[in-house]
């Protein structure tokens, strides 16, 4: 977790006062657990927990439904996210005396393989019809509650906080996808007809690619919505002159991306001095 202020006595100070308090206890299951798995530099990339309760708040106030994660890591931020979402989504089937959890249901099975087996099905569906009827309806409600795709090829540090994500009931709401941010962003627009489908956005991913992950995510978010961008001010390392000795090859990188959103006439620019800086882009047109 990086803080970009320069008093540790104030970060404390912010954590303790106002964030640990406040932070929903699987949340804090799985920062601890992301600590204790991580000794290396991994440990300070998940979102510290201001940071998250940020992007609730703003998710809250949005009242978004569907959103991106780009960057997953063990899901700090993807959990802050989904525990904000509303539960509208989940599904429900007290006629089949089941509360039926669609997105596991996809993940394991195959439907039409599940209709085929209906008389063997344990939820003993009256007749073949019915079973067919009850997939139909599923389906539609898978659609419903995919509400966070999340995207990174790191599925083993997924594997790390997906215990609290399913031990915090929100599993539901997330489409995991084990792959490239770049890949699935083009797939979303060309072959699955989202434009616009999206009201957030959170993109903490490879850096080199945030302007171009821009460019397509402009055309996922709606217009009004918000894309969120993480690290942007990069340990402060931005601030310093071109003749300062600094050894970190992100530093053009985000003051390249930091000048380019702020020209951007498509964009209403915020870039918030919290954790490590997070530049909010609310899309105009
Ligand atoms: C800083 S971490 C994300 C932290 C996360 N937001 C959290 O709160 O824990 C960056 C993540 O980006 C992922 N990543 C790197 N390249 C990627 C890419 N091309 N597409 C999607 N994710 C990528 C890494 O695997 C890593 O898990």
């Amino acid at each position: 977790m990086t803080s970009i202020l320069k008093s540790e006595a104030l970060t404390k100070y912010i954590l303790e006062t106002n964030a640990y308090p406040r932070e929903h206890p699987q949340l804090k299951e799985l920062r601890e657990a992301t600590l204790n798995k991580y000794t290396d530099w991994r440990r300070v990339m998940i979102v510290p927990v201001d940071e998250g309760q940020l992007i609730s708040m703003l998710l809250k106030i949005m009242n978004a439904k569907k959103t991106l994660e780009i960057g997953v890591f063990t899901g700090y931020s993807l959990l802050a996210t989904a525990l904000a979402l509303p539960d509208d989504g989940k599904a429900s089937f007290p006629w089949i005396n089941s509360s039926f959890d669609g997105a596991s249901f996809y993940g394991s099975w195959d439907p039409f393989v599940a209709c085929f087996l209906c008389p063997l099905w344990p939820r003993k569906f009256a007749s073949h019809s019915q079973c067919l009827l009850v997939f139909v309806l599923e389906v539609v409600a898978i659609n419903k509650i995919l509400q966070v795709i999340a995207i990174d090829p790191d599925r083993e540090a997924y594997e790390v906080g997906l215990p609290f994500i399913r031990k915090a009931g929100v599993e539901n709401k997330i489409n995991y996808i084990q792959s490239d941010g770049m890949i699935i962003l083009s797939d979303l627009l060309s072959n699955e007809r989202q434009e616009g489908e999206f009201d957030f956005a959170f993109v903490d991913a490879d850096k080199e690619n945030y302007i171009n992950y821009h460019e397509l995510l402009l055309k996922l978010v709606k217009v009004g919505g918000v894309i969120a961008y993480d690290n942007t001010l990069w340990q402060g390392i931005v601030a310093h002159s071109e003749h300062e000795e600094v050894e970190n090859k992100y530093r053009d990188t985000m003051r390249n991306l930091n000048s380019f959103l702020a020209s951007d006439s498509r964009i209403d620019p915020s870039l918030v001095s919290i954790a490590d800086g997070l530049t909010l882009c609310r899309r105009l047109r």
